[in-house]
């Protein structure tokens, strides 16, 4: 979602226009507990396009000296965090020096930067406005945020400056489909009784690479493509050598997709290979979904499932996430239920979470169990924000990133998955710091 930071002197009206673009009175996040807040931010949806708006202000300059260091290292946080910027001015206390830096400051960024006048009540404050002409800046914005005026326009620029959501434009695109495993594990079989269902389309295209074939296909209304390995085509006895090459061959795959099906042999079980193209799946952040085959060749009691399901939690425990789902490509038993499956693993691969509901779990999970102590000082989490699907990904402003614990960030990823489900998607979490000089 992007990011609109409102900078400015203090009492410029950052914080009433705050609460008119949002709509309503911004009493609405709670700091996290024994947590300081500077800054208010708020999930805004204007003309069907959410934003995340931050109010940068609050701060109490003691001295002219101050103010200016402080509009620096807030200029600069926004200059990092926003992918937009609106720079306040107040008309009636005029053009200072300090707006000066700040303008010239925010003139070298890659980013919009809107200047806006506040405080445009009337006719006589329009003209005085004028003065601000002299940042040098080719378009002015006056606004009244106490009286609602020129709001509309200000919003209608900042949205068409903001980069197009990634969210629902993503989740249009294909899903690619990586089927992958050990030779002789049933792939074609799985393939070609996939396509063979007459729910899905088939159309197979050539493939990118001289030694894949690609099947685009459409279930549910929605597009897929089916990248076939070339091992899949491959029959009969395999070598040693061949063993390797499939691992290469995967790999490629996986490199390619967005959703991994990894079969593995009921009656062989999980395999050191499977283990090491898994891992790497989960590392280039792919969703994965575990297909356990031939399970028609397995010789079954009532508990032979319980513990096929342990074993594999066991082996697999770096992706606790992976559903997993038991199939015979040979009796074609359950096979329907992988596209099923697949759909509801790409929705949640593409899945994007509000910043208000994604701050009250991260909120509820500080409260339970706070961060830990660095350097004599408690570690403090200021705010999260979802920066990215594919597999989605959080940005969490902390007060420094370096003292959070790999067994922290684990805690805040279980938390988030309990409060979001995120099946079969990895997720990842990138600690920043709130300030940096
Ligand atoms: N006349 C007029 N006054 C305004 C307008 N917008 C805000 N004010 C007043 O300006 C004062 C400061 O407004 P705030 O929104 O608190 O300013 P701020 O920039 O958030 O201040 P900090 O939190 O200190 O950074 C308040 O008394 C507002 O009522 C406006 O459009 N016209
Ligand atoms: N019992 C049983 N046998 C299966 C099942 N699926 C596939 N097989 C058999 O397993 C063997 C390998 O199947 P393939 O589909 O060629 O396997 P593959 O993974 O594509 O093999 P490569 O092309 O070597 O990578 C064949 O003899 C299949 O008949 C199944 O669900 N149950």
């Amino acid at each position: 979602m992007p990011v609109v930071a409102i900078v400015g002197r203090p009492n410029v009206g950052k914080s009433t226009l705050f609460n008119r673009i949002f709509g309503r009175r911004k009493a609405l996040v709670e700091d996290f507990p024994g947590v300081t807040r500077d800054r208010n931010y708020a999930e805004v949806t204007r003309f069907e396009r959410p934003f995340t708006l931050i109010d940068t202000g609050g701060f109490e300059p003691q001295s002219q000296e101050r103010l200016l260091q402080q509009m620096r290292e807030q200029s600069q946080l926004a200059i990092e965090e926003a992918d937009l910027i609106v720079f306040l001015l107040d008309v009636q206390q005029g053009l200072t020096p300090a707006d000066q830096e700040v303008a010239a400051m925010l003139r070298r960024v890659d980013k919009p930067v809107l200047f806006a006048i506040n405080k445009v009540d009337g006719e006589r404050q329009e003209q005085a406005a004028a003065e601000f002409y002299a940042l040098g800046v080719e378009e002015l914005f006056t606004v009244s945020a106490e009286h609602g005026l020129g709001i509309n326009d200000l919003v209608a620029n900042i949205l068409d400056r903001l980069p197009s959501a990634p969210g629902p434009a993503a989740a249009e695109e294909v899903t690619r489909i990586a089927v992958i495993g050990r030779p002789n594990v049933g792939k074609s079989s799985l393939v070609n009784r996939l396509l063979g269902f007459e729910r899905v389309v088939a159309n197979p295209v050539a493939g990118t690479t001289r030694d894949s074939i690609d099947t685009a296909f459409v279930y549910n209304r929605k597009p897929y493509l089916l990248i076939d390995t070339a091992g899949i085509r491959r029959k009969g006895k395999v070598s040693q050598k061949l063993e390797k090459f499939s691992v290469v061959q995967a790999l490629k795959a996986l490199e390619r997709a967005h959703v991994v099906i990894m079969v593995i042999d009921a009656v062989e079980g999980v395999t050191e290979q499977d283990l090491t193209v898994a891992g790497y799946a989960h590392e280039q952040g792919r969703a994965l979904m575990l297909v356990v085959n031939k399970w028609d060749a397995v010789e079954k009691d009532n508990q032979t499932l319980g513990r096929f399901v342990e074993d594999i939690r066991i082996n697999f425990k770096f992706l606790p996430y992976a559903p997993i789902l038991f199939v015979s490509a040979l009796t074609g038993q359950r096979v329907a239920k992988i596209m099923a499956e697949i759909e509801k693993v790409a929705a949640e691969y593409n899945r994007q979470v509000t910043t208000g509901e994604l701050n009250k779990a991260l909120e509820m999970a500080v409260t339970a169990h706070p961060p830990a102590m660095h350097q004599g000082r408690r570690l403090k989490i200021f705010y999260a924000t979802q920066v990215g699907v594919r597999p989605p990904s959080f940005m969490i402003f902390v007060s420094k990133a370096e003292g959070f614990h790999f067994s922290y960030e684990r805690y805040l990823t279980n938390k988030i998955r309990e409060a979001f489900g995120f099946q079969g998607t990895p997720i990842r979490l990138i600690f920043r710091d709130r300030e940096r000089r």
